[in-house]
């Protein structure tokens, strides 16, 4: 039996730009993207037979809920990959899981791209990078991210990924909820807020652009932003407060990640990172802090 093992990263939205709802029901979004050091494992292991099952191991908080059958997003991977390819294998998919489940941090999303990495390997398949990007897009709008990694600007409904200009690695610590926010359900109360008024076509700030380059930790802390925030704010109204609690600590910036309801803050150095972490475990905002650093690579044998 052939067995493949890849690490794949969480991601942040440095900027969330979210324009008016499209006819497909998706959001046009112009994002940047940065892949940070929290990492789910996802090893795949061939089988003669034509079954293709998963098992989850919870690393970080084991109550959270992450389907063990098809509705599994690294189980629609690898069908999509086997249906693509035609190889008549199956496998088995075991996920370890640190990534919060439904933090706005593209858990799911991750462990997707993990799947077509390692099925690809497992079962011999040979797709390029490019077809997998194309598979990638087909299974969530963050998919193509995570098999990029790194800092990377997001087009279209998110799935369109083209490499950014950056310098500088980032110290961020991140305050993760106990209970998780439906994606879903955080556009849909940005469309309800949004009734009625004229949602501009989203754009990368320009000041942010500058900040990677440059990388200047400072102006980056500034220059963050998310489209989704007021929305996440009407379904989670406590998540001002673990905002407060990272700013008053003197993070350099301060944002929702995604669709939340993870904060994220931007920490001047490893000392300044534990500050925070501090304060905000102190405070008793959160369910759990994270210390993280990025950029970091996307889906990678190991
Ligand atoms: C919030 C973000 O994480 C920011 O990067 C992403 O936009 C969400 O990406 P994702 O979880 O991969 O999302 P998908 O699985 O493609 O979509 C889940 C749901 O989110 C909404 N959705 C998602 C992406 C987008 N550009 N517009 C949307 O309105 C749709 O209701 C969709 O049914
Ligand atoms: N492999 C998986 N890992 C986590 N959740 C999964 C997985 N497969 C399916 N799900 C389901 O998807 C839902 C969303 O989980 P996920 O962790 O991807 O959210 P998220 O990080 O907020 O996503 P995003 O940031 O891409 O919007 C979960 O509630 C869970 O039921």
């Amino acid at each position: 039996m052939t067995t493949a093992t890849v690490r794949v990263p969480a991601k942040i939205n440095l900027c969330l730009g979210v324009g008016p709802v499209r006819d497909d029901g998706y959001h046009p979004l112009a994002t940047v993207y940065q892949a940070v050091d929290v990492h789910d494992e996802v090893k795949a292991t061939a089988t003669e037979d034509d079954e293709i099952s998963v098992t989850v191991h919870l690393e970080a908080d084991e109550s959270a809920e992450v389907p063990t059958d098809g509705d599994n997003i690294a189980v629609k991977a690898a069908h999509l990959l086997r249906d693509t390819t035609g190889t008549e294998a199956g496998v088995q998919l075991a996920i370890r899981k640190v990534i919060p489940v439904a933090g706005g941090m593209a858990g799911g999303s991750a462990d997707a791209a993990a799947a077509l990495v390692a099925c690809n390997e497992a079962w011999g398949t040979g797709l390029g990078r490019p077809e997998l990007e194309r598979l990638a897009a087909q299974l969530g709008s963050d998919v193509p991210f995570l098999l990029h990694g790194g800092n990377a600007m997001g087009g279209g409904r998110g799935e369109t990924v083209s490499p950014v200009l950056a310098r500088g690695s980032y110290y961020w610590v991140a305050a993760v909820a106990a209970t998780g926010l439906s994606t879903k359900a955080v556009y849909a109360e940005f469309d309800r807020l949004n009734e009625g008024s004229n949602v501009a076509q989203p754009e990368v700030p320009d000041d942010l652009l500058a900040a990677l380059r440059a990388g200047d930790a400072e102006a980056l802390g500034r220059s963050l932003s998310n489209d989704l925030t007021l929305a996440a704010l009407s379904l989670r109204p406590e998540l001002a407060g673990t905002l407060d609690i990272g700013l008053e600590a003197e993070a350099l910036g301060a944002v929702i990640s995604g669709s939340g309801p993870t904060c994220v803050f931007l920490a001047a150095d490893e000392n300044h990172s534990l500050d925070i972490a501090m304060a905000l475990a102190g405070a008793g905002v959160c369910a759990d802090v994270i210390q993280a650093r990025g950029p970091v690579a996307g889906a990678r044998l190991v």
